[in-house]
């Protein structure tokens, strides 16, 4: 019996259009992920012996490019905020579309930009890279969330945050001054497993034809 492969999905907002498309691709879990007093972190599929794991965003990748699961899915952003050279990203999914922007406080923006400034950011890389590219230099604050909060409190004077609706800076009076990266959801892999493990490559050709299926049908 080979060992199951691992599959890591996050809690957050993807799953829940994740879940019809990994049924499309043959990955259903069992019952007990949907049992919302559940405890469980790791949980049997139906038909396979594949087993899914339910981490944090960021800790999909994580577990993916270290090998301790196989397969993975993700948002964009958190693949270009590691650049993990262990994984890859070989199917986008068409869901969870945001982009990634720096914000400030509306009134306040000016024309040029100072050598130095301070930005509060989940993404401490991308952040780092974005401004570097503009010549200035970006002393990150890490935030978990609210990010919004920040420059209104004097904690930094932007921020760099995910953006779907807008609806979180507008009501937080902050403008988005500009786009750094759009964002999708991906199917992750590790590069070795996909090399040595043919169940890893028959995933991604069945996310690939799941989404070519709802492309069609859309
Ligand atoms: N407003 C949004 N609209 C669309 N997609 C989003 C939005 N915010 C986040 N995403 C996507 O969903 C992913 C997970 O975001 P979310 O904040 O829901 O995850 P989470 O698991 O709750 O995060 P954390 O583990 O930090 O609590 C992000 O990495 C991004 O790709
Ligand atoms: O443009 P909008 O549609 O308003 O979406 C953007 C918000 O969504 C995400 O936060 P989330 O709701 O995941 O909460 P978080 O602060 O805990 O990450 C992101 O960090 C923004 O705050």
């Amino acid at each position: 019996m080979p060992t199951p492969l691992t599959f890591a999905v996050p809690k957050g907002r993807i799953l829940d259009e994740a879940l019809p498309l990994m049924a499309r691709a043959g990955v259903v879990p069992d019952a007990e992920f949907h049992d919302k007093k559940s405890r469980a972190l790791s949980f049997a599929c139906e038909n396979s012996d594949m087993r899914l794991i339910r981490v944090r965003a960021f800790d999909v990748a994580t577990f993916v490019a270290h090998g301790a699961a196989q397969v993975g899915i993700v948002g964009s952003d958190v693949v270009e905020e590691f650049n993990y050279p262990d994984l890859y990203a070989p199917v986008d999914l068409d869901i969870g579309h945001c982009h990634l922007s720096v914000a400030e406080i509306k009134g306040e923006q000016t024309d040029t930009l100072p050598s130095h400034l301070r930005v509060a950011s989940k993404y401490p890389n991308l952040t780092r890279r974005h401004f570097e590219k503009l010549g200035v230099q970006a002393e990150v604050v890490k935030l978990n969330g609210a990010m919004e909060l920040a420059p209104t409190l004097g904690l930094s004077s932007r921020i760099v945050d995910l953006v779907s609706t807008g609806r979180t800076l507008k009501e937080n009076g902050l403008i988005e001054t500009s786009k750094i990266l759009e964002i999708s959801a991906r199917l992750i892999v590790n590069r070795a497993a996909l090399k040595t493990d043919e169940r890893v490559a028959a995933l991604v050709d069945a996310f690939r034809a799941a989404v070519a299926r709802e492309k069609e049908a859309a």
